[in-house]
C-alpha cells in the first residue's frame, strides 16, 4: 500500500469509477442480489464512489481507522488485505488513503471501503470531513503508548461530534503481540469499552491476532443492519465476546 502520499489523487480524487488508491477504473459493475438492499450510505462526488468496482460483490460499506499515530493503523490494514506485516521504519501516513476488501459473509458478499487515515493532529480537520459517510469506525489505539491508550475519550468525543449517531464502533487494542513493551493491560482496554458501550478487542498487526476477527464483526454487524432480516439475530457485542482470542494463542 502507499503511504507518504499526498490528498491529491485520492482524497480529492474526482474519477468516477476508481477501486483503488491508483484510481485505475475497471468499468465492472456491482452484483444485485435479490432481496438485499443496496449500499445505503452517501457518496461524496469528490470521493472515489463505493458503487464501482473490480470485485462483484452485494452490498458496500465505508469503514475508517482512526487513532493517534503510529498505532498501527496502516500496519492493520495491509494485515488485513495483504496477509503481510509492514516491519522497519515507521513511515506515517499522509493525510487519507483506501483500500476495498469483498468479504463472503454468511453467503452475502459484503465489500468494505476501508479508510485510513492519518493519526497527526496536522491531518485533523481532512479526516473529519470523511466522518459522515462511513457506516463504522475502527479505533485503535497501542498497548505499548500509554498516551494513545489516555486519547481514546479525545477521540470518541470527535466521533461523537463528527460521525453519524448510528455508526458501528470498535476499540481495538493493537500491538498486542508486544509483551515486554506492553503498558496497558487488556483489563484497561475492557474496561474503558465498557465504559462507552463499545466492543473491545486486542489485535496484532505483527501476528494477525484478531485482524480478520476485527473486519469480519463490522462487516457482520453492517450487513444484519442493512438486510434487516428478522429470522438473523446478531448481536455484536455477543459476537465479539465469544469469537475474541487471547494475546498468548496468537491465532488470526
Ligand atoms: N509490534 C508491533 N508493531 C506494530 C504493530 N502494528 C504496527 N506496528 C509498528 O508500529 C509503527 C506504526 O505503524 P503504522 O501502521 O504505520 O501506524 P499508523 O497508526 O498508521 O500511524 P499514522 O499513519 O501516523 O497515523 C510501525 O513501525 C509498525 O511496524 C503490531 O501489531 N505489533
Ligand atoms: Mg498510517
Amino acid at each position: 500500500m502507499s503511504r507518504k502520499k499526498g490528498l491529491r489523487g485520492k482524497a480529492a480524487s474526482s474519477s468516477p469509477s476508481t477501486d483503488s488508491p491508483t484510481g485505475k477504473s475497471t468499468g465492472k459493475t456491482a452484483r444485485s442480489s435479490p432481496g438485499i438492499v443496496q449500499m445505503n450510505g452517501v457518496v461524496h462526488p469528490s470521493r472515489p464512489p463505493i458503487s464501482n468496482s473490480s470485485e462483484f460483490y452485494d452490498i458496500a460499506f465505508k469503514v475508517m481507522l482512526v487513532g493517534d499515530s503510529g498505532v498501527g493503523k496502516t500496519c492493520l490494514l495491509v494485515r488485513f488485505k495483504d496477509g503481510a506485516f509492514l516491519a522497519g521504519s515507521f513511515i506515517s501516513t499522509v493525510g487519507i488513503d483506501f483500500r476495498n476488501k469483498v468479504m463472503n459473509i454468511d453467503g452475502v458478499k459484503v465489500k468494505l471501503q476501508i479508510w485510513d487515515t492519518a493519526g497527526q493532529e496536522r491531518f485533523r480537520s481532512v479526516t473529519h470531513a470523511y466522518y459522515r459517510d462511513a457506516h463504522a469506525l475502527l479505533l485503535l489505539y497501542d498497548v505499548t503508548n500509554k498516551s494513545s491508550f489516555d486519547n481514546i475519550q479525545s477521540w470518541l468525543t470527535e466521533i461523537h461530534e463528527y460521525a453519524q449517531q448510528d455508526v458501528v464502533l470498535m476499540l481495538l487494542g493493537n500491538k498486542a503481540d508486544s509483551a515486554h513493551d506492553r503498558v496497558v493491560k487488556r483489563e484497561d482496554g475492557e474496561r474503558l469499552a465498557k465504559e462507552f458501550g463499545v466492543p473491545f478487542m486486542e489485535t496484532s498487526a505483527r501476528s494477525g491476532l484478531n485482524v480478520e476477527l476485527a473486519f469480519t464483526a463490522v462487516a457482520k454487524e453492517l450487513k444484519h443492519r442493512s438486510t434487516k432480516d428478522p429470522s438473523e439475530k446478531f448481536k455484536l457485542q455477543e459476537y465479539v465476546s465469544k469469537e475474541v482470542k487471547g494475546a498468548g494463542c496468537c491465532r488470526s
